[in-house]
């Protein structure tokens, strides 16, 4: 598996060129990336991009690895954002959130001018929700109150609890996360809206319509989805 994420992280770099401002994903193929776009730049076959991180690990990678880090408030556009994804349908509709850094990660996408998706082959699903929850992040005093709304979407959902730290996982914007599993997804695009309109909630982890090109890593290569 492992072998799968650093090919597909090699292919994302043909898409990167001089000059481009990046949107760096969370979690551990996009952290190959990472490390794959600093030697580059170190070795100077790259000039003059840099890097809007999605999240404190990304922004240590990016700076263990000599990719420059700007802010997403410093810069006027970002030309490609390139993250992981923990489930990806036949339409390229995503779960992201794993890693709890969901928020940021579609702010910094949903600008970016490509959204470039990398995944191995066990990401690949017919519906989303079949192996993974919906991560939905939720300001701390509204959890159990969300966790009770989503009962109306028949859903069931858990408030995500840490493991090197007593009690739940809090966000890099200070809130926590619910792993919602729903009965069936018929509809992304709109499960996505709905819940966003629950009060409380923050953001949710099905990024609908929005990603441009998944790279698969596969047995038999690296394949590509696209829109
Ligand atoms: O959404 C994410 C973090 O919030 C990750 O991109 C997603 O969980 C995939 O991670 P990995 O590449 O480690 O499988």
């Amino acid at each position: 598996m492992e072998e799968l994420k650093r090919a597909v992280a090699k292919e994302a770099l043909k898409f990167i060129e001089d000059d481009m401002v990046v949107g760096l994903g969370t979690g551990s193929t996009t952290a190959y990336f990472i490390e794959y776009l600093g030697k580059l730049i170190m070795e100077e076959e790259l000039e003059d991009v840099y890097g809007v991180p999605t999240s404190y690990q990304a922004r240590l990678l990016a700076l263990e690895y000599g990719v420059p880090v700007v802010n997403l408030d410093e810069v006027d556009a970002i030309d490609i954002a390139v993250d992981g994804a923990d489930e990806v349908d036949p339409y390229l509709n995503l779960i992201k959130g794993r890693g709890a850094a969901l928020t940021m990660e579609k702010i910094i996408e949903y600008r970016a001018g490509t959204f470039l998706v990398l995944v191995d082959e066990s990401k690949l699903v017919e519906r989303l929700g079949q192996k993974m929850p919906v991560p939905i992040e939720v300001i701390p005093a509204a959890w159990r109150a969300i966790a009770e709304e989503l009962e109306v979407f028949n859903a069931t959902a858990e408030l995500r609890m840490a493991s090197k730290k007593d009690g739940p996982v809090v966000t890099e914007n200070g809130n926590f996360i619910l792993d919602a599993r729903f009965h069936r997804i018929d509809d992304p695009l709109d499960l996505e809206i709905e819940l966003n309109n629950i009060p409380g909630v923050v953001e949710n982890g099905i990024f609908a319509d929005i990603a441009d090109i998944v790279l698969v890593g596969t047995r038999e290569g690296v394949k590509r989805m696209e829109r």
